[in-house]
């Protein structure tokens, strides 16, 4: 059983006036798409957001087939770290996905890899005992050659990483790979995407432009 957790709590200020969460990107709101392409890999969505943004998610998730549940902040603007926080305090699941809310173009396989590879279970068919184990980590967090690690397109340790970001920004830190550094975490590398999906699935769509271009390819 796993969960995804969409982190939705920005202001969207590239974008403009609108909330890119809910935009509508060549027919379907961005979060929809984004939770659509998640709901053959985990059992339950959590998204995160703001008060005020609820209304509009929920109406773009409407028929979701997934059991849903909304976590709040109850600070809004303490950026993405400390929504990933309050996504994964509200996850019952051992481990969950992180994914920003304006990453189209997630791939399903990918994230099926990034849970196999947290959970230290291979790929392959369950054995008599039920799975196969390797070794688990509290997070696979991808990272491309020559690139920054993807800790809004990871799969972490709900609890440990929900702790490790409460003592973050306890001393102030913003930066996602400060919590992420004080796991137990496996880089997943860009081989290893390839070979399941297209790279696309890192792409996370931040102004008009971005948006344009990818509506051109969904259309
Ligand atoms: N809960 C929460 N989520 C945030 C916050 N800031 C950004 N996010 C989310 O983190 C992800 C990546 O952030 P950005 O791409 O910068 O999105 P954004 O902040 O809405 O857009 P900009 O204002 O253009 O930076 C998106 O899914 C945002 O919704 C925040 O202060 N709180
Ligand atoms: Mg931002």
């Amino acid at each position: 059983m796993s969960t995804a957790v969409v982190v939705a709590g920005g202001r969207s200020t590239r974008f403009g006036e609108a909330d890119k969460a809910v935009a509508d990107l060549a027919g379907t709101p961005m979060i929809r798409r984004v939770a659509d392409r998640l709901a053959g890999v985990v059992d339950a969505l959590v998204v995160n957001c703001r008060e005020e943004q609820v209304s509009a998610v929920r109406a773009a998730l409407d028929g979701y087939p997934l059991d849903t549940a909304f976590a709040v902040d109850d600070d809004p603007d303490e950026g993405p770290m400390a929504g990933i926080r309050t996504g994964l305090r509200a996850v019952e699941d051992e481990y969950a996905f992180v994914v920003a809310c304006d990453m189209p173009f997630v791939e399903p396989d990918v994230v099926r890899y990034l849970f196999e590879r947290a959970t230290g279970r291979d790929g392959g068919e369950a054995g008599a005992d039920g799975e196969t184990r390797t070794r688990s980590y509290d997070a696979a967090v991808p990272r491309l050659d020559d690139e920054w690690f993807q800790t809004t397109h990871a799969v972490y340790r709900a609890a440990a990483m929900a702790d490790a970001c409460d003592a973050a920004l306890e001393r102030g830190e913003r930066r996602v790979v400060a919590p992420l550094f004080e796991l137990d975490y496996v880089v997943v590398d860009e081989p290893a995407i390839r070979a399941r999906g297209s790279l696309d699935t890192f792409e996370n769509v931040n102004t008009r432009e971005e948006f344009a271009a990818a509506e051109e390819r969904l259309a």
